[in-house]
């Protein structure tokens, strides 16, 4: 038989800060922040949610007559003097989001002072927004990922993906606008700085990226506790590859790592005109 809590008591670990945590009765848990989720979205291009038994009209209905956060500020706006005063991003800290039939903005009655709106914005529509065209945004994906494909010797072709049907080249120049003399100067500030431990992974990694090196393996997995030091090592990494005419993808699976590694993309970003998530 099959014991769900032995198995779990079995396989554990507990590592000695968090049984000094733990011996110190110490909370394991706590709320922070609200993260409020703002949707950005083009007109009726918002995400619909229904049930797989319901019928069509009753799912266009539903579709119809509920908001989103975006158009729930709209319709607030043409009610309500007051929140005019306000832009999307401080709505959350003056209106509650209220989901109910309808869902609406609703005056906040409790005041939060560690509120985080983010913004929510499907990667096709802030393509098509930015370049406000829907082919023109597509050709531009077909042509991002070929680059991307190219610095492995592959291309679209490879992936029986179609090629850019016109040159968009010039519109991805901005994604390598860089100083390299100043990514130089920030990786020899930076590098004095490694610690041992950080220095010899940043040699072993260098050491593979040269194609000529003969290294016994070339993927790493790095492995540290909160704040060890990994996003440092991997961003003077990243600027030393730039200041030294190195070009890389750097490939997060969310957003928040994303944010803090240097020139980092989404790993949706990549996909998600070729499957239309
Ligand atoms: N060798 C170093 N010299 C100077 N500062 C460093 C060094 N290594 C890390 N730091 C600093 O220590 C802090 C924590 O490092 P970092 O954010 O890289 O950790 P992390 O392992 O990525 O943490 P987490 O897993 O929580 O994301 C940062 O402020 C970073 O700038």
């Amino acid at each position: 038989m099959y014991n769900e809590i032995q198995m779990f008591l079995d396989v554990r670990y507990v590592s000695a800060p968090e049984a000094m945590w733990r011996i110190y009765t110490f909370e394991m848990h706590d709320m922070s922040h609200a993260i409020i989720k703002l949707f950005v979205h083009l007109p009726n291009m918002q995400q619909v949610y229904f049930n797989t038994n319901s019928t069509i009209p009753d799912v266009v209905e539903r579709a119809a007559t509920q908001h989103t956060t975006l158009t729930g500020w709209f319709a607030l706006n043409t009610q309500d003097e007051e929140a005019r005063q306000y832009t999307y991003v401080q709505i959350p800290y003056n209106y509650v989001w209220k989901i109910t039939q309808t869902r609406i903005w609703v005056e906040r009655q409790r005041h939060f002072n560690r509120i985080i709106p983010r913004y929510f914005v499907h990667p096709r529509e802030d393509y098509i927004r930015r370049l406000n065209d829907n082919d023109l945004a597509y050709n531009y994906a077909l042509a991002y990922i070929n680059r991307y494909l190219a610095l492995q010797g592959k291309s679209n072709r490879d992936f029986q993906l179609l090629l850019p049907t016109e040159p968009v080249e010039h519109l991805i120049e901005d994604e390598y606008d860089y100083d390299q003399s100043e990514e130089q100067e920030i990786a020899n500030r930076n590098i004095p700085l490694l610690n041992q431990e950080q220095r010899r992974i940043f040699t072993d990694i260098l050491l593979a990226v040269n194609e000529n090196e003969r290294v016994s393996h070339r993927l790493f997995f790095i492995k540290g506790i909160g704040g060890a030091g990994k996003t440092f090592l991997l961003n003077t990494l990243l600027t030393y590859l730039l200041g030294n005419n190195h070009r890389y993808i750097a490939i997060c699976y969310t957003g928040i790592p994303a944010s803090l590694l240097k020139m980092a993309k989404r790993f949706i970003l990549l996909l998600c005109y070729r499957f239309h998530f």
